[in-house]
């Protein structure tokens, strides 16, 4: 199987794109993918998150390898690449990314940065999950053009389905212009409430308005205060509330993903024929 590189974007912060790459990957890695997990946001939310509590302590890091890709530096395949016990890797990142990003404006080819490290790597993963920073900056540009499709958390709110607009049309741009190949995998609607009018009004909403032109992931994401926890104990839902609703939704995502990739791979070899 080929390596999918997903992205998980938006440039609405707290969205859900730091719990959607940990318990996604997770729950990839237990159907028995190899899956890599990249921190492309200098927060170091998705690096915490697994358990690296002082991201700022790390020797090696996303933006020390990517500085290295941009300098034709050698670099060896596992460099920087730490293991997680629920069973991913984790290349991680730190606040030193902000400045790569600023340095990245007077590189050449600077959007495809990511993609020239990745290219290098994926032959030993067969999914990728890029946890993108909260703007559409340099690097958020360099993950779409890394990804083979993009998946979407949005936060079942009125002004998060305001962003989205603005994130489609990069999205837009980006296939136009640098990743032909770009697909969006679809919205997935985070911390949802159904306890409250507001959230459910919202949620038919965005169905309602997006689910023509694509896909809207089913079920929800529920909130929960256990999915809250998960970051600070840095392990997933699977082992912290593994019985719980998230987890069981979480599960479901995982499942709906690879089916996409089976869809996929059976209409390029009807294409073949
Ligand atoms: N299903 C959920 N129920 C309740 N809280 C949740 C749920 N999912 C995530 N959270 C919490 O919401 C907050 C934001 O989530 P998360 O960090 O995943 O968002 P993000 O989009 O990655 O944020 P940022 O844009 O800052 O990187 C975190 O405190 C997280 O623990």
């Amino acid at each position: 199987m080929p390596c999918n590189v997903i992205a998980i974007a938006n440039q609405k912060g707290g969205v859900g794109k730091t719990t959607t790459c940990t318990n996604l990957g997770i729950g990839l890695a237990t159907e028995g993918m190899k899956v890599l997990l990249v921190d492309c946001d200098p927060q170091g939310s998705l690096t915490i998150s697994l358990g690296h509590s002082q991201p700022d302590q790390l020797p090696v890091t996303l933006s020390s390898v990517l500085g290295k890709t941009m300098y034709d530096t050698e670099l060896s395949p596992q460099e920087g690449i730490l293991h997680h016990s629920e069973g991913v890797d984790l290349m991680p990142a730190n606040i030193e990314l902000s400045g790569l990003e600023v340095s990245l404006v007077n590189v050449m080819c600077r959007e495809k940065i990511l993609k020239q490290y990745l290219d290098e790597i994926k032959s030993g993963y067969d999914y990728i999950l890029l946890d993108c920073m909260p703007s559409l900056g340099m690097l958020t540009v360099n993950t779409l053009a890394a990804a083979d499709s993009v998946l979407i958390p949005v936060q079942a709110q009125y002004l998060s389905a305001k962003g989205l607009e603005q994130l489609l049309q990069t999205i837009n741009k980006v296939r136009n212009q640098i990743n032909p190949k770009l697909k969006i995998d679809g919205i997935l609607l985070t911390m949802v409430d159904n306890r409250t009018n507001d959230a459910r009004e919202i949620s038919a909403l965005l169905r309602e308005t997006y689910e023509t032109k694509l896909k809207v992931f089913n079920p929800d994401i529920p909130h929960s205060v256990r999915a809250a926890e998960t970051a600070s104990y840095g392990k997933s839902i699977f082992a912290h509330d593994p019985k719980g609703k998230v987890a069981e939704a979480y599960r479901n995502l995982t499942k709906e993903v690879l089916k996409l990739e089976t869809q996929r791979q059976k209409s390029k070899s009807d294409l073949l024929r």
